[in-house]
C-alpha cells in the first residue's frame, strides 16, 4: 500500500481482528445495511448497488458496475463515486465484526480511469483494531478479480453504538427506520450480543 499516513497506521499494541462467531460464512452475501443507503440500498435509484460477501477471515469481496449516472468526465467514473464503493466495501467490513463503526478517515489512490460499464472487483480486509478504532486496507480492480488495480484505500472507521445514528440523524429518517422492525433488529443485535 502507498502512501499511508500516521493516522492510518496502527499502533505497536493493536490486535489482530477477530472474526465474530456468529459473522455470515464465507460466500454469503452480507445484505444492505439500509434500504436507502447511497452504497448498498436497493431503494436509490442511482446508488451504487453494491452486495458485499463474506470472505475468510474478516474479509469481503464485492463488484460495483459504473452506470452513466456516475460520470465525472465524459464515459468516466467520478473519483467520488470510486470512493464511495471503496468506503461501502471497508464499511461492511465490520458487519464481521459484529461492530457498528463509521468511517473516520478514507485515503484512497486513483490508479486507472475507469469507464462506464466497467465492473470494479473489490477486495476489502481489516488488518489491525486497536479499542474503537479499525484499520482497513481495499482495492478495486477492472478487467476481472486478478485484474489490474484501478482504485486502491486505507481506511480508519470508529465504533460508534446505534445512539450515533438516532441522535444526530434527520428525524423523519429516524422515525421511519425505528418504525421498521427489521432494522431496529439488525441494528440492535450488534449491541446485545457483543
Ligand atoms: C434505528 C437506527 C438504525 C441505524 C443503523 C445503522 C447501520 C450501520 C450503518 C453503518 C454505515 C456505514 C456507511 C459506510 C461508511 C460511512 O460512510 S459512515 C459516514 C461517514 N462518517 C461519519 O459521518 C463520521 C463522522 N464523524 C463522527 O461522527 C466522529 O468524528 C466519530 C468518527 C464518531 C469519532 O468521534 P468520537 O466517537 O467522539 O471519537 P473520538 O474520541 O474523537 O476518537 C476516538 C479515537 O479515534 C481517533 N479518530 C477519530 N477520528 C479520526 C480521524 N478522522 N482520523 C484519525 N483518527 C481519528 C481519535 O484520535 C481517537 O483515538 P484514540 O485517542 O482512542 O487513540
Amino acid at each position: 500500500m502507498s502512501g499511508t499516513s500516521a493516522a492510518l497506521t496502527p499502533p505497536a499494541d493493536a490486535v489482530a481482528p477477530v472474526r465474530h462467531p456468529d459473522a455470515p460464512p464465507p460466500g454469503e452475501l452480507l445484505g444492505a445495511h439500509y434500504e436507502h443507503c447511497f452504497g448498498c440500498g436497493g431503494g436509490q435509484p442511482h446508488g451504487l448497488h453494491l452486495q458485499a460477501r463474506a470472505g475468510e477471515g474478516v474479509s469481503v469481496t464485492a463488484e460495483f458496475t459504473v452506470k452513466p449516472a456516475h460520470q465525472g468526465a465524459p464515459g468516466l467514473a467520478h473519483g467520488g463515486v470510486l470512493a464511495t464503493a471503496l468506503d461501502e466495501t471497508l464499511g461492511s467490513l465490520n458487519w464481521l465484526l459484529r461492530t457498528i463503526a463509521v468511517t473516520g478517515r478514507l485515503e484512497t489512490d486513483f490508479v486507472r480511469p475507469v469507464p462506464v460499464d466497467t465492473v470494479l472487483h473489490l477486495d476489502a480486509r481489516i488488518t489491525a483494531v486497536h479499542g474503537r478504532k479499525i484499520y482497513s486496507t481495499a482495492t478495486g480492480r477492472i478487467g476481472g478479480p486478478e485484474g489490474p488495480v484501478a482504485v486502491r484505500a486505507d481506511a480508519l472507521f470508529i465504533e460508534v453504538k446505534v445512539d450515533h445514528f438516532i441522535e444526530n440523524g434527520r428525524p423523519a429518517e429516524i422515525q421511519a427506520a425505528m418504525a421498521d422492525p427489521d432494522q431496529v433488529k439488525r441494528a440492535r443485535a450488534f449491541e446485545v450480543n457483543p
